[in-house]
């Protein structure tokens, strides 16, 4: 079993916390508890080393005299902060990373400038539109079908939005054979495929995250911080002759994940899913009710969670090219970590990290729901067997 992951991973450094519900980072200062009523601003427009995302949901945790404060002021105040607890080898990765990315955006001429901002009408079908326009769990679940549990399934994107998100996909690789330029893959198990926020889709799929996957999030996956998704790492995966073949058995690096097919004609290619486990359970077997296979079909969406163990079977004939979005939570865990004294922090989600300290995870992992579900049983057969023995004692003794 694999984390299917793009990033590394680091030790937690430690540090200290204020007493007064803020935390002292060296002169800088965070809330504990989030401001709901505050409206935090975006930050697209603005050149950042974090997502603006990250910006905007981080701000609901400035301390009141920041909050009226310029919105350059709030990002460099925030910058500071997340830049304090960065690792020193994960910002050269993340400077070099930005390189990268300048260089590609810099030389690689868009083909369907269109697809670069979200357009609703455009890219969604209207089912999917009115339900995330209805905003209810009753509007989301009428399109919806969830053929196992939390495996959702709906139609999102329109035929001629995938067609066009394929030529441009297209174009790209075209681009790089042309220029032998060297790309980075989605990650460690895909020698093919691309990265779609290196070519210039990273606001556009956030938008897609913040506008339309974090309000589904919110209402079926809160307990793995699917309300407080705020960054991701979007790309494609193609699968077929001269490709990849398959995908094995993992877990991903998101807490919740779209897979959405884009096409085009093929065979094969199912995702097999076998139960969601916490870190410490990742490897354990799997139980009948959890197996549940899905035949890809284009322009449908597959949501589940990131620790969700699955893998794809091989496409065995055709092309197949799957969107990915793995959606992360990470300021609000951030934060918490800040207030935790675990002064840590790497672009990769927080949240998951926090597992390794918290222990029960029954909310969501099958396995220690097991567990749970066993030791109340023994509590339950040991008190019974107390009471039994009492009422004997008792009996015997009158
Ligand atoms: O091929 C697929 O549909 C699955 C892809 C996947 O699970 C991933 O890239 O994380
Ligand atoms: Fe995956």
């Amino acid at each position: 079993m694999s984390l299917h992951g793009n990033d590394r991973r680091d030790e937690p450094s430690m540090g200290s916390a204020g007493a007064n519900g803020t935390v002292a980072a060296a002169s800088l200062r965070l809330r504990l508890n989030p401001n709901k009523e505050h409206k935090p601003e975006g930050y697209e427009d603005m050149e950042l080393d974090f997502s603006p995302n990250i910006f905007s949901s981080l701000e609901r945790y400035l301390p009141p005299s920041m909050l009226n404060v310029a919105r350059v002021d709030k990002a460099k105040f925030m910058r500071d902060i997340l830049l304090k607890y960065l690792p020193l080898g994960e910002r050269n990765r993340a400077q070099k990373h930005k390189e990268y990315r300048q260089k590609i955006i810099a030389n690689y001429q868009p083909l369907h400038r269109e697809l670069y901002s979200v357009n609703p009408a455009t890219f969604f079908v209207p089912s999917f539109l009115k339900a995330i326009n209805d905003n209810t769990e009753q509007s989301f679940r009428s399109i919806m079908s969830e053929p196992a549990p939390g495996i959702f399934v709906f139609d999102i994107f329109q035929p001629d939005f995938c067609e066009l998100l394929l030529s441009e996909i297209e174009n790209f690789e075209k681009w790089v054979t042309e220029t032998k330029f060297r790309i980075m893959r989605p990650n460690t198990m895909n020698k093919y495929g691309a990265v779609l926020d290196d070519f210039g889709l990273e606001t556009m799929l956030d938008k897609l995250m913040e506008g339309f996957i974090r309000p589904l999030s919110k209402v079926f996956f809160a307990e793995v911080g699917g309300s407080t998704l705020d960054s991701h790492h979007g790309f494609v995966v193609e699968y077929g002759k001269d490709r990849d073949v398959d995908l094995g058995f993992h877990v991903d690096d998101s807490e919740v994940t779209l897979n959405v097919c884009l096409g085009k004609q093929f065979s094969g290619g199912e995702l097999f899913f076998r139960g969601v486990r916490c870190e410490k359970h990742v490897n354990t077997g799997s139980h009948s009710e959890e197996i549940f296979d899905y035949c890809h079909v284009p322009g449908r969406a597959v949501l589940h969670r990131g620790r969700h163990r699955h893998g794809a079977r091989a496409t065995t004939s055709g092309h197949r090219v799957n969107l990915l979005l793995w959606c992360r939570s990470l300021s609000n865990d951030f934060v918490r970590l800040l207030h935790t004294k675990l002064f840590w922090y790497t672009h990769y989600s927080v949240f998951r990290e926090m597992k390794r300290y918290q222990k029960d995870f029954s909310g969501w992992c099958g396995e220690c729901n097991r567990e749970k579900k066993e030791r109340q049983r023994t509590t339950i057969a040991a008190t019974r067997l107390v009471s039994l023995y009492v009422i004997r004692m008792f009996r015997a003794c009158a």
